[in-house]
């Protein structure tokens, strides 16, 4: 065990997790003191929802379906709008980081209190951090006004969520459990949950490629989500993340998927300077060498291993690696802009993650 050396501070809403718990959501509008719920969605999830609102009655004042990735602040404007217009006393999300990344935005301008019901697994739920696009630019910040209230994890609603996008979403969980482990301000809590939350993804995961309908698979993919969710609303993010918020602010690649592609590579750029954490990652993966496992579950899961598969070019190599270098997150490893770059070209081509000390 590490030297015990640490600050621990919960931030934690209230959690009601179980297949079926969307049955509840009335007592927990109730317990929030509210009478008049906004609900969120994307355009996509539009009709889902509207059966969410049924269970509500009166209690549901209105449907915003104008979520979208990234949250654009015109976006967010028009939706606090609303729920002024309405008069919403509490909002709800339904849906994934976006949708809940837009219940961010309206509660960090008028302390609505938000209660999440979480269809992937990206864990936006269970943190303070927000982001929000304006003029092209991504700005992210911590703020405890937007944790929401209540988060009710119903693995049922996850069932519609297709394969290739629940590989990649719950890969993004597993890569804010992976960083935790890391984390300069880590815990024994956090790490606890870290490591639990990556066991558990990937005990999950393959039952959900076999049959995306498997409840149980699902539910235990969930449970690792709020794992990883918690521990990225409790520790600081690092090399990985950045990487990708540069890749997603600045080239628009898919976020989850990039994620995936990124994490294996990020480790091993790390592993040397995190060997305690890498050995946890490798334990829950049940493997002793925690990039070529997360490149592997990846790739037996059928993930996107290669940016180039997203649309990025080659040209833009060398400005990803020049804006991740610029502003880095603290990182176990000093950020070295030729390594980074070669981290990204191997991330750009899909090859096996390449630790320090290997031969190109
Ligand atoms: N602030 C934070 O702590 C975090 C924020 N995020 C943010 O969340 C966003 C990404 O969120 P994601 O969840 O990856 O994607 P998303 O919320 O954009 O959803 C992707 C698509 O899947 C659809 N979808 C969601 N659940 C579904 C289901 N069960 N069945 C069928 N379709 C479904 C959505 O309608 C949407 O079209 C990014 O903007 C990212 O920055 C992600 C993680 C943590
Ligand atoms: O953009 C945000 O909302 C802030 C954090 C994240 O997206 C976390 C992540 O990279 O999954």
């Amino acid at each position: 065990m590490d030297k015990l050396d640490f600050t621990y501070v919960p931030r934690a809403g209230r959690v009601v997790f179980g297949a079926g718990s969307l049955a509840h959501l009335e007592r927990e509008v109730l317990a929030l003191g509210a009478q008049r719920a906004l609900i969120l969605s994307t355009p996509e999830q539009r009709g889902a929802v509207e059966a969410v609102a049924r269970i509500l009655g009166d209690r549901a004042v209105g449907i915003f379906d104008g979520a979208v990735m990234h949250v654009p602040i015109e976006v967010a404007r028009e939706a606090r709008e609303v729920a002024r217009r309405l008069k919403a006393d509490c909002a709800i999300a339904i849906g994934g980081g976006s949708t809940v990344g837009l219940g961010k935005a309206i509660a960090l301008d008028s302390d609505l209190p938000i209660l999440a019901i979480p269809t992937t697994y990206a864990g936006s739920e269970m943190t303070a951090i927000y982001g929000i696009t304006e003029g092209g630019l991504k700005r992210t910040g911590t703020d405890l006004r937007v944790l929401p209230r209540t988060v009710i994890y119903d693995p049922m609603l996850t069932l519609s969520l297709p394969v290739d996008m629940s590989v990649t979403s719950a890969i993004n969980a597993l890569a804010h459990a992976a960083e935790g482990l890391y984390a300069r301000d880590v815990n024994p809590i956090a790490a606890l949950m870290a490591e639990e939350a990556i066991a558990a993804i990937g005990e999950g995961l393959p039952g959900i490629h076999a049959n995306p309908q498997d409840v149980d698979a699902r539910a235990k993919v969930l449970y690792g989500a709020w794992l990883a969710g918690s521990v990225l609303g409790s520790v600081g993010m690092a090399l990985h993340h950045k990487l990708c918020h540069t890749l997603g602010g600045s080239f628009n690649l898919p976020h989850a998927a990039t994620h995936t592609i990124v994490l294996p590579h990020a480790l091993a750029y790390n592993a040397d300077a995190a060997p305690q954490a890498m050995r946890r990652i490798a334990r829950a993966l049940k493997s002793d060498d925690a990039p070529r496992a997360v490149y592997d579950l990846a790739g037996k899961l059928g993930a996107p291993r290669s940016l180039k598969d997203l649309g990025m070019t080659l040209a833009d190599i060398d400005k990803a690696a020049e804006i991740a270098s610029a502003n880095p997150y603290w990182n176990p490893r000093p950020i070295e802009r030729e390594a980074i770059r070669t981290l990204l070209q191997n991330a750009f081509e899909g090859s096996p993650p390449q630790q320090q000390g290997d031969k190109p």
